[in-house]
């Protein structure tokens, strides 16, 4: 519902707990206006946009966070308080150029798609399992959503239910998402990915994918059989409806990065060949998807994806601070937990920019986490390392305003042998340059000049960068930014609300 005013956008949001079946299986999901995934917020360029939002989740507070929202192109919100995004609350944004500016590139329609992973169980028990002695982790996803629609097979309940709309294959709700094309027209297809854990490879059947954006910055085209996405990525890709029109085509979306083969079975939606049944189901096998550990074409996709020409920005050609992240997994306390730098970040009860604002230094932590391990030079990052030191803290990196930062992120093993993961970072509040991408250790010593990320801390206020998979920022593994906090303006009172900044609510 986008009201008729130029310039200023409104939305109402009733937000709560309803039961959903997705992919048929019953389960309490957030819902927006009762949808998960909820409604897609268009805007133009300049535009004002105001979401009054009705929390109406009864025990629980409510965060959305507007995921990467800069400039024109393809954006994502969601829910970042615990672990609420895995319960459903997320959705698209698209943003249009002002009038008369057009795009390096032309389509017919415009259309948007969310892949999502879904678990059965709640986000309390697995936030729960995830925070307890002996750790549990949360494991594969039980089925994969195209637009808020999946498929569980129902006889696959571990316990069955005696309740016949606990599982439910005919389920409208969970049938298939349809998405019905012209033959002959060429569409713009903004996807985007929120999954919990999930790296994605995504396909159109028989259909080549040209990239034209990623989060929200045009690329010079690549033709692609199939897209790799990882959780918090936008992309639009042109598709041209080209193929033999008498018939419909498989979308498919499967997991990469993890070995998900014998839990999760890919998600289908369906590329309707108009005047073909929306529901005739294609005559073919859904094609097969990448396989989960060939990690070579994912990274070749990442190195071929470039800015487009005409719209570079260019870096500052040099940094005032080199930031080396090393990122383990660790036990703390006897609990599994992830760690950077030997941090594993936690949340003060005291929202860090009232913290900051109102001087409450005694809210968090005031030691910085360092910059690089002293011992980085020589940490053995194919070795099962214990990380006895590692411990949890709430405190933040400060930045220099309008300083050049420089990141190195480190991956290494993880407390299995011979094991390292995919970890989708994600920063609040900036754009940043990827100045390099790598296998292997990182030779901080011989390669200072080549950094992988670069931004310029031009945005005041307070910023997480982390891992965008939900469990592992749970589980510590994040960093937090402070820039120019006092050049904020003076904070509402209504935002007056935890921890000690209770105080300083005015009536
Ligand atoms: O955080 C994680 O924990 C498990 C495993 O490392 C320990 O069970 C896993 O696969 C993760 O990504």
């Amino acid at each position: 519902m986008v009201s008729a005013e130029a310039g200023v956008r409104c939305y109402k949001w009733d937000v709560k707990y309803e039961f959903k079946s997705p992919d048929c299986y019953k389960k309490l999901a957030i819902t927006i206006n009762r949808k998960t995934s909820g409604p897609t917020i268009l805007a133009r360029q300049g535009d004002t946009v105001i979401v009054e939002v009705t929390n109406g989740l009864v025990t629980e507070n409510l965060v959305i966070h507007w995921h990467r929202i800069r400039q024109p192109g393809t954006y994502l919100y969601h829910a970042h308080y615990g672990m609420q995004r895995e319960a459903g609350l997320y959705g698209s944004i698209r943003v249009l150029l002002p009038d008369g500016v057009a795009e390096p590139f032309t389509y017919d329609y415009d259309r948007s798609i969310i892949l999502n992973d879904w678990y059965h169980a709640s986000t309390y028990e697995q936030a729960a399992g995830l925070s307890s002695i002996p750790f549990v982790w949360v494991e594969e996803p039980q089925s994969l959503l195209i637009q808020g629609k999946g498929k569980f097979d129902c006889s696959k309940l571990a316990t069955p239910s005696s309740d016949p709309t606990a599982c439910n294959t005919t389920n409208p709700e969970c049938s298939p998402y349809v998405m019905t094309v012209v033959p002959g027209k060429t569409y713009r297809l903004r996807i985007s990915s929120v999954t919990a854990l999930s790296a994605l490879g995504f396909q159109t059947e028989g259909h080549n994918m040209t990239i034209v954006e990623a989060d929200g910055h045009y690329v010079e085209p690549i033709v692609v059989q199939n897209l790799f996405i990882y959780s918090g990525e936008t992309y639009s890709v042109l598709i041209k409806i080209d193929q033999e029109p008498s018939r419909n085509y498989w979308i498919t979306t499967n997991i990469v990065g993890r070995d998900a083969t014998a839990t999760t079975p890919p998600g289908l939606a369906i590329l309707n060949y108009y005047p073909n049944h929306p529901k005739r189901v294609p005559p073919t096998d859904p094609p097969a998807g990448p396989i989960w550990n060939d990690t070579a074409p994912r990274l070749a996709q990442s190195v071929a994806i470039k800015a487009r020409q005409g719209y570079v920005h260019t870096p500052p050609p040099k940094s005032d601070r080199v930031i080396v992240l090393l990122n383990t997994q660790n036990k703390i306390d006897g609990y599994t937990r992830w760690s950077v730098n030997n941090v594993s970040f936690t949340l003060p009860h005291t929202p860090y920019l009232t913290a900051l604002k109102e001087n409450l230094h005694h809210v968090f932590d005031q030691h910085p986490p360092p910059d690089r391990l002293h011992d980085f030079a020589t940490y053995d990052i194919y070795r099962v390392v214990n990380n006895t030191n590692a411990t949890s803290s709430n405190a933040i990196y400060r930045l220099k305003f309008n300083s050049t930062v420089d990141i190195i992120l480190q991956n290494a093993n993880t407390m299995t042998v011979n094991n390292s993961e995919t970890h989708p970072w994600h920063l609040h509040g900036h754009d940043f340059w990827v100045l390099g991408y790598g296998t292997g250790k990182f030779d901080a010593e011989n390669d200072p000049k080549n950094p992988p990320l670069r931004f310029v801390a031009d945005n005041p206020g307070v910023w997480a960068f982390h891992c965008h998979i939900e469990s592992h920022f749970y589980m510590g593994m994040g960093v937090v930014f402070e820039e120019g906090v006092e050049k904020v303006g003076k904070l509402p009172s209504e935002i007056m609300g935890c921890g000690e900044t209770k105080a300083f609510k005015r009536p």
